[in-house]
């Protein structure tokens, strides 16, 4: 992919001096145009993407689609579909589209097509499920499998996470699904204690299959299960994989034959798609998945295909840009109005935050503008009741998405309409704020006294134009829920193209990993440590003594 500094751009100039000029702009104003809504949002099959309630207009959007002109995104999009290296540093494709292309169609990598692989693999995983979902896949002694537990971590552990929760309605009730991550032996201690060595299967969901927490917990199930079976030949159907690793899968002593694997050109926070979503294939059935699939690739289709003004990934991103390079926005919020959606913002947490945390060009230079956000969220009703003070009345613009489903999985009583009419009116609000004086005419109303009304109407005022993207979906279907992950995904991807970074490597995290496999041998034995600066070395210390007790 070119290096295009794209603060040097026509178009971010043209941006910088749109923001002076708009400066005093009012999303609540621009609502006198009566067509805005109809001309600000987009839908895609059963998804309606709203755009409207954000500071921009029509020279605006212009200049931000210009900016992606400027920058090349079209190539770059056809770049990674076409699995050319746009990984720079580790020199790897980009082809998790590849792992939903339902027509199998070639794609191909350096001259081979990576299709029938890919196609392999999915019948696997497809006998497999199969064979978990009608109780035919029997544990060793002879049981069929009651207790799935995935081990895994960051992008092998999320999505699965995120997506049965998600798809809970779709899940076989014969089935319990865990999902243990930490190095915390809590986390797999108590998720031990839940299930059965008789009828439970493990997944170890690892793309390099050298991770210490994964690694840490899989010896331990592992361990857990012998101290029951008490016979080696007992964990082949108790224990698959999930890697690219069949080296590693191999010495951990997982029959290949029960390994499914990936590839390198699958980043570990696209993998949900490839082998590391077997733990969803087999909670929500294979056909379901195929659906997740079929989705994420409509999706695909729409942003390979659609011009930038009809293409919502790219006009998320370019919104995203505005708030974020000309608005000054630090961080964007993801809020589902949807319970099952409850992990949905902490898996575009690693998302966005691993592919886009960076401030190193694909130059190998310093930016001199801001990348990244920082993304959080919780389900509304709970958040409104938590956080959203600070979006109303903070110091920090925090643009956010509101994601709702039109139907409810569980209509009980009116529980959806309350929610709804939360979803609605949230955004509403935070675009329309309250003056001064429809809180001073309010109070009046209400009969309170001059002195009161002085007091505390300041208090009580909301500046508003805080912009926001409304997201409806008909219903959160494996479908639907597919293709809102693909445009999270593809969101990313352009904001990537255009901040000029690299997207598809973590070399951050990396650092983390090498430090603490440092420290690790220093805590045996009781020894004083010396060789870090004096808070670690005091800290370290400090917990041999107290470990003691
Ligand atoms: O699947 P693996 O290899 O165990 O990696 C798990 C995680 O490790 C690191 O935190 C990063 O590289 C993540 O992107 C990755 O998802």
């Amino acid at each position: 992919m070119n290096s295009i500094n794209p603060s040097q751009t026509q178009a971010w100039q043209r941006l910088g001096t749109l923001a002076e000029k708009y400066n005093h702009l009012e999303i609540k104003d621009l609502f006198k145009e009566r067509e805005r809504f109809e001309r600000y949002s987009l839908e895609l099959e059963d998804i309606l993407v709203d755009f409207s309630k954000n500071r921009v207009n029509d020279e605006i959007l212009h200049a931000l689609r210009d900016l992606a002109e400027e920058t090349k995104l079209h190539s770059a999009i056809e770049a990674m579909f076409t699995g050319k290296h746009i990984n720079g540093t580790e020199n790897r494709a980009v082809l998790h589209t590849a792992l939903r292309n339902p027509s199998k169609q070639s794609v191909y990598l350096d001259g081979e097509d990576v299709m029938p692989e890919v196609t392999a693999v999915l019948a696997k995983m497809k006998s497999f499920a199969d064979q978990i979902n009608e109780g035919k896949w029997l544990g060793y002694t002879g049981k069929p499998i009651k207790s799935l537990i995935n081990i895994g971590i960051g992008g092998s552990d999320l999505g699965p996470v995120m997506v049965t929760e998600a798809l809970k309605p779709y899940q076989n009730p014969n089935l319990d699904v865990f999902f243990v991550s930490n190095v915390d032996g809590t986390h797999i201690a108590e998720t031990l204690k839940k299930v059965d060595p008789e009828t439970t299967l493990f997944f170890i969901a690892s793309k390099t299959f050298t991770t210490q927490e994964t690694m840490t917990n899989a010896h331990t199930a592992r361990n857990w299960f012998l101290e029951n079976a008490k016979d080696e030949k007992a964990v082949a159907k108790h224990f698959v994989a999930l890697s690219t690793n069949a080296k590693a899968v191999e010495a951990f002593g997982i029959d290949t034959q029960n390994m499914f694997e990936f590839w390198d050109w699958v980043g570990g926070r696209y993998s949900l798609w490839s082998a590391i979503g077997l733990s969803i294939a087999c909670a929500i059935g294979f056909s379901n998945f195929e659906k997740l699939l079929a989705g994420a690739h409509s999706m695909d289709e729409h942003f390979r295909h659609s011009q930038f003004n009809r293409n919502i990934p790219v006009l998320l991103a370019l919104i995203g840009i505005w708030n974020t390079n000309f608005l000054g926005a630090t961080t964007e919020a993801i809020l589902p109005y949807d319970q099952y959606l409850h992990r949905f913002a902490a898996y575009f947490q690693q998302g966005n935050m691993e592919s886009n945390g960076k401030y190193v060009t694909r130059n190998g230079e310093k930016v001199n503008y801001t990348t990244g956000p920082v993304i959080w969220g919780e389900p509304g009703t709970n958040g409104q009741h938590a956080f959203y003070q600070l979006i109303h009345q903070g110091t920090h613009l925090i643009p956010c998405d509101f994601i709702a489903p039109a139907i409810s999985h569980n209509p009980i009583g009116d529980h959806h309409q309350k929610l709804l009419s939360n979803f609605f009116a949230q955004t509403e609000a935070l675009m329309n704020g309250k003056s001064l004086e429809q809180v001073k005419a309010e109070m009046n109303k209400a009969g309170k006294s001059v002195e009161e009304i002085d007091k505390i109407a300041p208090h009580r005022v909301f500046e508003g134009n805080r912009p926001t993207n409304s997201i409806l979906v008909k219903k959160i279907t494996p479908y639907t829920l597919g293709q809102l992950i693909a445009m999270y995904e593809h969101k990313i991807f352009v904001q990537g193209v255009i901040w000029n970074i690299y997207s598809f490597d973590q070399w951050g995290v990396e650092l983390g990993k090498v430090l603490a496999n440092g420290i690790l041998p220093e805590l045996a034995g009781e020894e004083e440590v010396n060789s870090h600066d004096s808070s670690t070395n005091g800290l370290i210390n400090a917990y041999k003594k107290m470990r003691k007790a």
